[in-house]
């Protein structure tokens, strides 16, 4: 590994800001504070490191959960997704969003879809089916390459989930009842006795339409020897999270990844405490820490620097540094 080699280029990433202009309270279950105000300044924090980096990252990966669900209360959703957008595009670069859980209690899917929420555009291919902004059925997903040999796939976590989709679409009548099958509670959102926690109405799974789009995409990643980043708002591997967290699926998903060996990576939010494990395969799982339980005298976003044998997370505050060969090379 030559340590003066200069990256061949870099990029941003940062989870859950879920910004609010409320005071700080605690989680659901009372364990970790959430600093709903402090997430802003830590987000314009980050924009002005970013900016000021020598190498200037070419583009953000913001992993979801932008602002939190206590907008809709507090009538205050278009305003608060203002101000933290605006944040962003002080940085003058792309930002590609994920849609986390907390996006889909403040907009529906048509909302997010004309919202600036929609990155893609940046992408080099859209949603399949129907292109229309209607599509009920429709899931939010597309790659694009940002440099030769390279290219990130952004998927969609809440392809199957009844947080986002219209009642009257096929997927909200499937996936409640899937949800209804695996928990038996009567608050839907909650994970007690379930022999799969992560069957919560606060996560989702993906459909086999877009694990068949995905495994087209990583066939032609595969032949052209290309390296791929994954990147949703849920995990997919345990070991890397709290399994609450988990994509309902996501035994169908990692599965796809893994006889794919153009994937390298595959990044997540959700987690707030965040979390790393490498599969047997070689795929490095980063689950990165969320903004929102971070203290407001830390930080917690990261700058990838991107090589040929190997990726550099460069952390802040509670994300730690580490150094993540490729499988394969
Ligand atoms: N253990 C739980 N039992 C019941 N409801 C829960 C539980 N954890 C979270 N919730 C509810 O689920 C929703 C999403 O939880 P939240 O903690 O805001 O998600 P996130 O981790 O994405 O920030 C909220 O309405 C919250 O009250």
């Amino acid at each position: 590994m030559d340590e003066t080699q200069e990256p061949l280029f870099t990029f941003g990433v940062i989870a859950d800001i879920q910004y609010a202009d409320k005071d700080d309270g605690y989680n659901y279950v009372k364990t970790r504070m959430r600093y709903y105000r402090s997430s802003l300044s830590l987000l314009r924090d980050a924009t002005q490191e970013w900016a000021s980096e020598s190498a200037r990252p070419a583009f953000i990966i913001q992993l979801g959960d932008i602002i939190d669900g206590f907008n809709v209360p507090l009538k205050t959703s278009e305003s608060s997704l203002t101000k933290v957008l605006d944040e962003f595009e002080k940085l003058k670069i792309p930002i590609h969003h994920i849609w986390g859980n907390h996006e889909f209690y403040n907009f529906n899917r048509k909302q997010l879809m004309e919202s600036k929420l929609n990155s893609t555009p940046l992408g080099e291919t859209q949603v399949i089916s129907p292109e229309s902004h209607d599509d009920l059925e429709s899931f939010y997903a597309y790659h694009f390459s940002p440099f030769p040999k390279f290219r990130i796939l952004l998927i969609d976590s809440y392809d199957f989930s009844v947080i986002g989709r219209d009642p009257s679409s096929q997927k909200y009548v499937k996936s409640l009842k899937v949800l209804k099958q695996k928990n038996k509670n009567a608050d839907l959102n909650s994970p007690t006795d379930l022999d799969e926690p992560q069957f919560v109405q606060f996560n989702g799974g993906i459909s086999n339409a877009q694990l068949n789009w995905i495994g087209g995409i990583l066939q032609s990643s595969d032949k052209n020897g290309e390296k791929v980043i994954v990147a949703g708002h849920l995990p997919i591997y345990p070991p890397s999270t709290d399994p609450i967290c988990l994509t309902w699926n996501y035994l169908d998903v990692l599965s796809m990844l893994q006889v794919h060996p153009s994937v390298v990576a595959y990044f997540a939010g959700h987690d707030h405490d965040g979390g790393y494990c490498q599969d047997p395969h070689g795929i490095h799982h980063i689950t990165f820490n969320g903004i929102i339980e971070t203290p407001p005298d830390s930080q917690a976003f990261a700058t990838m620097e991107i090589y040929e044998d190997r990726m550099e997370l460069r952390g802040r505050g509670l994300v730690p540094n580490r150094t993540l060969i490729y499988r394969n090379s």
